[in-house]
């Protein structure tokens, strides 16, 4: 934020010499913390939702703060010209910032070690985001003068009026949604977040023909890996993921793959980097792991369910033309579900392929 009051007081300044770009950044953005009420609800997924919400009250709770800090100022000391701060134009600020800004090394502190800060790149930062990025930043220091040079450098031919494109990071659609106001279709560091719930896991088991699951009753041994993987005890972090680039997240594929095995000395002769792995092929038993990724994508119809409305419902609506955020809302919605469609699809190959290896050594 202390670079967006940066901002917002050169805005402020007459004569500033930032001013001829100042002028020329949107004057809006399409972060959701500008949605209105109900496009915000359009998003349809919980977690994204209550980061909305943190910011909002973040901008309303600094608009506080701002306006306290200044109600006793004169105009001379004044940071913004005398003009009114308030939660529209932090979230301004804020939103230019955190969509145009790229984070480099600064200055060095009293230690020698560079840190990273936030900066921003008039120019550079019309260059918009791709996975296959043609160029990237490089930051250099200039040995004549001793002064920072940050370069846009090709990383491939560009063919005249091409445009140029940067990596922003391999980041979710939550990320691409609140700091930039846009999502990426088919992202492959988009994931779903769910909670690690025992009633939750035995509900998927048993819907998916398991049986009798004890995710709810961990016997010591399974609790002790629990706590292992950091889903059990009292700073136990429960959010887990599916999708991005490990499909399922490692310390739930271990959690679900050790809950679903009565045999502590089966268990015991892995270690948890490999009970973790989806690569590690059924290291519990082709038993075990049909369980696993029976259990995992029972967890993903369920997943499906909280989404009030299909896919397909979604198209139908942008086909009818849906405006600016709403359209946003509906295009996040949809690559949400898409995760979890491609996840399941995944696993479901992985099952095709253990049932079939299992019927193969019944039958040879
Ligand atoms: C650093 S600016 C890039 C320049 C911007 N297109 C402009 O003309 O000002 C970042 C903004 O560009 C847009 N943007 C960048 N990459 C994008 C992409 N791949 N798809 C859609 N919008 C993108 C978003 O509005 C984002 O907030």
């Amino acid at each position: 934020m202390k670079l967006g009051l940066k901002l917002l007081q050169e805005r402020a300044k007459v004569g500033s010499f930032w001013w001829p770009y100042i002028s020329n950044l949107p004057e809006t953005y399409t972060v959701p913390i500008f949605f209105s009420g109900e496009d915000i609800k359009n998003l349809h997924y919980a977690p994204i939702l209550h980061q909305v919400n943190k910011r909002c009250r973040f901008l309303l709770d600094f608009e506080r703060e701002v306006k306290r800090t200044l109600v006793s100022l004169t105009q001379d000391k004044h940071p913004f010209g005398g003009q009114e701060v308030d939660a529209s134009s932090l979230g301004w600020a804020m939103s230019a910032v955190s969509s145009r800004a790229f984070r480099l090394y600064g200055e060095k502190d009293p230690n020698g070690i560079r840190i990273d800060i936030p900066m921003m790149l008039p120019l550079i930062d019309m260059c918009n985001h791709s996975f296959n990025p043609n160029a990237r930043i490089v930051q250099e220091q200039d040995t004549s003068n001793s002064r920072m040079q940050v370069k846009v450098v090709a990383e491939t031919a560009i063919k005249e009026d091409d445009p140029l494109l940067l990596c922003y990071g391999c980041l979710n659609n939550d990320l691409f949604l609140l700091d930039y106001g846009f999502v990426m279709h088919s992202n492959p560091y988009d994931c779903i977040e769910l909670k690690y719930d025992g009633a939750l896991l035995d509900a998927a088991s048993t819907a998916a023909g398991v049986s009798s699951p004890n995710f709810s009753a961990p016997v010591p041994w399974q609790e002790l890996i629990l706590s292992q993987l950091n889903l059990a005890g009292e700073t136990a972090d429960l959010k887990v993921s599916l999708g991005g680039q490990e499909t399922v997240e490692a310390r739930l594929l271990a959690a679900l793959r050790v809950l679903l095995s009565s045999n502590v000395e089966t268990v015991q002769k892995y270690d948890l980097s490999t009970l973790q792995s989806l690569d590690a092929e059924a290291p519990l038993g082709v038993a075990n792991e049909i369980a696993v990724f029976r259990t995992l994508i029972a967890l993903c119809v369920i997943a499906l369910g909280h989404f009030p409305t299909k896919i397909m419902d979604d198209e139908s609506l942008l086909k009818q033309g849906a405006s600016g955020s709403t359209e946003l809302a509906i295009q996040y919605r949809i690559q949400k579900k898409s995760v979890i469609i491609d996840v399941m699809r995944n696993i479901s190959r992985r099952l095709k392929l253990l049932s079939s290896k299992e019927t193969a050594t019944a039958e040879g």
